[in-house]
């Protein structure tokens, strides 16, 4: 379970939101360009602090600006996934997967992320660079790098604005899938209403 209460201020932009989303739930963050969508997840990821507020994943507080409290992101277990997928250019598909990976053993590494290139139907291209793949295939590595960290909860942000709309329609039947095997709370920023229709459980209009 994730839970968010955030309240952000810039000079002339505020955002106050609070929701929250269980295990194997998904929550659209749903809402036009520049309505704060980002700013949301990218407080729950740590990467900037909100004003006021807390946020709290399986009861343990990660944030809160009352207690004091802001775990640094690497100890946050967050799988994140930024507009652009975020993959390292320089190295291969499976050196980008087990990137985040916390076991020592290598070998063991590159079972399991060839394990996750294979529910993507990806694991013929672990020895590609991201150049050499298609957006829809970025998308997909992006998101199983994010996922072989074993993250407590996984952060999208707007996964499939680049796609075109036949590749994103069947990426998005595709990822609803595999999201089934993950029991995690998964939060999906959009301003998409067909991302919303297909994906969500929940929705958090901004
Ligand atoms: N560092 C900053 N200083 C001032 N204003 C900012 C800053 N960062 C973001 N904003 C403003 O906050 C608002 C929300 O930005 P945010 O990126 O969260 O929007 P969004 O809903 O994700 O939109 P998009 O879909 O375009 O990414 C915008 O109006 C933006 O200009």
């Amino acid at each position: 379970m994730l839970k968010v209460k955030i309240t952000k201020k810039f000079d002339d932009f505020k955002i106050d939101k609070e929701w929250e989303v269980g295990n194997g739930e998904v929550i659209s963050l749903y809402g036009p360009s520049g309505s704060g969508k980002s700013i949301t997840i990218q407080s729950v990821a740590g990467l900037i602090n909100p004003d006021y507020g807390f946020i709290e994943i399986d009861k343990k507080i990660i944030y809160d600006k009352e207690k004091n409290i802001c775990i640094p992101p690497k100890d946050r277990h967050i799988g994140y996934v930024p507009q652009n997928y975020g993959l390292f250019p320089h190295m291969k598909v499976i050196d980008n997967i087990i990137f985040g990976m916390k076991d020592k053993d290598r070998d063991l590494k590159i079972r399991k992320a060839i394990d996750l290139l294979r529910i993507t139907g990806l694991d013929n291209k672990k020895d590609k660079y991201p150049m050499e793949l298609s957006g829809g295939q970025k998308q997909r590595v992006a998101i199983m790098r994010a996922l072989a960290t074993n993250p407590k909860v996984l952060l999208l942000d707007e996964p499939f604005s680049a796609l075109d709309i036949n590749v994103k329609e069947n990426l998005r039947k595709e990822i609803k899938r595999f999201f089934s095997y993950w029991n995690i709370p998964v939060v999906l920023v959009t301003h998409d209403k067909r991302d919303v229709e297909v994906l969500a459980n929940k929705i958090a209009y901004y």
